[in-house]
C-alpha cells in the first residue's frame, strides 16, 4: 500500500553555497522531514548548522541544490501566499501605523480587503495591541514591534508560518511572554509552524517536535516528540520532565563538543 504523504515533505534536501572567495560550503546535507498539518515544529542547533537555510528553503526564498520540498503536494520553487514569514527583525515601515503595517500587502492588492481588516482587528486584539492600532513603529517597544510582525504574517491566513528566531533580540521577560502568547495564537489558529531558535529551552517549550541539527555539514541528528500537556506554562520549565527533554537535546551538542 502506498504511504500517505505528510503536509510538508522534505526529501533528501541539500544546499551548497559558493562563497565570494570561491569556497564551497555544504550548509545542509540530505535532510528528510515529514511534517503533519497543524503541528508546531522547532529547529534547534548551534550557529551555522543550517537552520535558516532549511527554513528559507521551505519558504521558497532560496533554491535547494538537490532534493525536494513540497507543501500540500505542491513542489516549492518560490514564495507563495500560503506561507507567512516572521524574521528576527520585523522590518516595519516607519511611516505607516501599526494597522497600516499589518495590512500593507492588502494595500498593494490581491487580497479580500474586508476579510484582511477583520483578521487584523482580531489578531491585534489577541496579541494585546488594541489601542495601539494608530501608533507608529517608533512609538512601540521591541516586543510590540515583533507582535506587529507576527500579526502581519497571520493576517493573510497562511497555512504555514515560518519563524526565524523571532524573539532572539528581545529581553528575557518579553521573550517569555511572547512564547506563551504565540502558543495561544497557535492553539486557536492551528497553523503549521516551523520555528527556528538556538535556545534549547524555547525549542522544547513551544514544540510538538524538536528537530535537532548539527553543523559541518548541516544535518538533522535527532527528532524528539515533546509530550508535555498544553497549554504549557512557564512553571513547567522547572519540572523534571521538561529538564529531561532539554538534556536530550543538549547531549547532542555536548557530544559534538559544541557549547550552547
Ligand atoms: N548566502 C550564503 N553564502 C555562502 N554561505 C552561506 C550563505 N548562507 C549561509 N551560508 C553558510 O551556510 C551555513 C549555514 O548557515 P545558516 O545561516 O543556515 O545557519 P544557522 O544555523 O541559521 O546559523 P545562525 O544560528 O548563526 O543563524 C553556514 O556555514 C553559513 O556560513
Amino acid at each position: 500500500m502506498e504511504q500517505l504523504e505528510s503536509f510538508i515533505e522534505i526529501k533528501k534536501a541539500s544546499k551548497k553555497f559558493v562563497t565570494r572567495s570561491g569556497d564551497h560550503v555544504t550548509a545542509l546535507t540530505d535532510v528528510n522531514l515529514s511534517i503533519d498539518k497543524g503541528k508546531f515544529i522547532t529547529l534547534v542547533g548551534p550557529s551555522g548548522c543550517g537552520k535558516s537555510t532549511l527554513l528559507r528553503m521551505v519558504g521558497g526564498l532560496i533554491r535547494r541544490s538537490s532534493g525536494s520540498v513540497s507543501i500540500g503536494g505542491a513542489e516549492i520553487e518560490a514564495p507563495t501566499a500560503g506561507i507567512g514569514m516572521v524574521f528576527q527583525s520585523p522590518v516595519l515601515l516607519p511611516w505607516r501605523t501599526v494597522r497600516q503595517n499589518v495590512t500593507v500587502a492588502a494595500d498593494i492588492g490581491g487580497a479580500n480587503r474586508r476579510e484582511v481588516d477583520e483578521r487584523a482587528t482580531k489578531f491585534l486584539d489577541m496579541v494585546g495591541l488594541n489601542g495601539f492600532e494608530d501608533k507608529y513603529p517608533s512609538e512601540l517597544s521591541g516586543g510590540m514591534q515583533q507582535r506587529v510582525g507576527i500579526t502581519r504574517a497571520l493576517v493573510h491566513d497562511p497555512e504555514v508560518l515560518l519563524m526565524d528566531e523571532p524573539f532572539a533580540a528581545l529581553d528575557a521577560m518579553t521573550k517569555d511572554k511572547l512564547q506563551v502568547e504565540l502558543q495561544s495564537l497557535w492553539m486557536t489558529s492551528r497553523k503549521t509552524v516551523i520555528f527556528v531558535t538556538h535556545s534549547i529551552q524555547e525549542a522544547v517549550f513551544l514544540a510538538d517536535r524538536v528537530i535537532v541539527l548539527a553543523p559541518r555539514p548541516g544535518r538533522v541528528v535527532d527528532d524528539i516528540t515533546i509530550e508535555l500537556p498544553r497549554p504549557r506554562t512557564l512553571e513547567m520549565i522547572n519540572s523534571r520532565e521538561f529538564g529531561d527533554y532539554t538534556s536530550a537535546v543538549r547531549k547532542h551538542f555536548e557530544a559534538e563538543g559544541l557549547v550552547q
